[in-house]
């Protein structure tokens, strides 16, 4: 079964996978972008911060696809101090589009405490026509308390970070963007792939999908979708792609979501221990290098 769009708050669908340009470099951005539209990808994420607003727009224009058919997310990353509303006229300029799909606010530290404020100033640039949804990202549970005392418009997403080493964690933020109507937007689920290779979650991934005769990182973004998240990943990689598309097709049971979350769990422990044995290994070396210089004075 391909994947389905998600029903936002506000009535809008957005598509449940989305290609990511953070990283990308300038001048592979329009070719990498290019081709994951080109495999399918209709949902596209950057940010202000990215740096690749005008590449990413290059490939959008060289795509031929009409303006409707892309979803098209970017964020005010408060660059250069720049207000929401300078910000968005810069991004769709960059962009070379004459509205964003869904604008978010991409750091609540960016709103320098001013969490109510910042969020009036998007239902502004959102009211003007310049932007169809609006949302947030890296939103704890109280920063969301906080913007929804005073807000007339809901986020209709906060996109966060989602990964098996975190979950026991963002368990309690998942259940209460369910219950305000709020998706999730997963990103960095591929981190035990990319940066704790090794960790317990690496066991439920390969036996789940030797089992499903599928990639790894297939069973993790499976494992995002059975979240409800949406999924927002990158690869420069066409066959990583492809993969990635093919991720509507692959369904887990309850139990293999069991096994990643508790590996996951255990996982947080293990990369703690791991880290106070990597400070541990430095001061030993540290203690043993002063003894050595010490000896050899006397
Ligand atoms: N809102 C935010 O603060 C925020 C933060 C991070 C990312 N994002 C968004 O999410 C997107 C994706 O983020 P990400 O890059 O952290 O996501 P990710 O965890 O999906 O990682 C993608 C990377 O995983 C690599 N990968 C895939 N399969 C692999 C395998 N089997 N072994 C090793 N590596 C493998 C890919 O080549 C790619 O480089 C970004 O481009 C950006 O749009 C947003
Ligand atoms: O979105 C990717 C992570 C990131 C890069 N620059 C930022 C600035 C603010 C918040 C997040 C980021």
């Amino acid at each position: 079964m391909p994947f389905k769009d998600f029903l936002l708050n506000d009535g809008r669908k957005i598509p449940a996978i989305g290609f990511g340009s953070w990283k990308i470099p300038k001048d592979v951005a329009t070719g990498q972008v290019g081709q994951a539209i080109d495999l399918g990808f209709d949902h596209l994420d950057t940010a202000q911060v990215y740096r690749n607003e005008e590449e990413v727009g290059q490939a959008i224009k060289e795509s031929g696809l009409a303006r409707k058919d892309l979803w098209i997310t970017t964020k005010w990353s408060g660059v250069d101090d720049k207000d929401p509303l300078t910000s968005v006229k810069e991004s769709l300029e960059k962009l070379g589009i004459d509205y964003i799909d869904l604008y978010l606010i991409h750091h609540p530290r960016l709103t320098k405490g001013d969490i109510p404020g910042t969020w009036k100033k998007m239902e502004e640039l959102h009211k003007a026509g310049y932007v169809k949804s609006i949302g947030v990202s890296n939103f704890s549970k109280e920063d969301l308390q906080e913007l929804l005392a005073s807000a007339t418009i809901k986020p209709v997403v906060n996109q966060i970070l989602l990964h098996p080493y975190v979950i026991k964690s963002t368990t309690p933020l998942l259940k209460y963007l369910k219950e305000q109507h709020i998706v999730p937007e997963g990103y960095s689920t591929l981190i035990p792939l990319t940066s704790k290779p090794g960790g317990p979650v690496d066991k439920p991934v390969n036996k789940i999908a030797k089992r499903l005769n599928v990639k790894p990182e297939q069973v993790l973004l499976a494992w995002s979708h059975a979240k409800e998240a949406v999924i927002v990943t990158t690869s420069s990689r066409k066959e990583r792609l492809e993969g990635y598309l093919d991720v509507g097709d692959i369904t887990l049971t309850k139990e293999d979501v069991k096994a990643i979350d508790d590996a996951g769990a255990k996982g947080e422990l293990w990369d703690e221990r791991k880290q106070k044995w990597s400070v541990a290994a430095k001061y030993l070396a540290a203690a043993g290098l002063i003894g050595y210089l010490v000896y050899s004075k006397l």
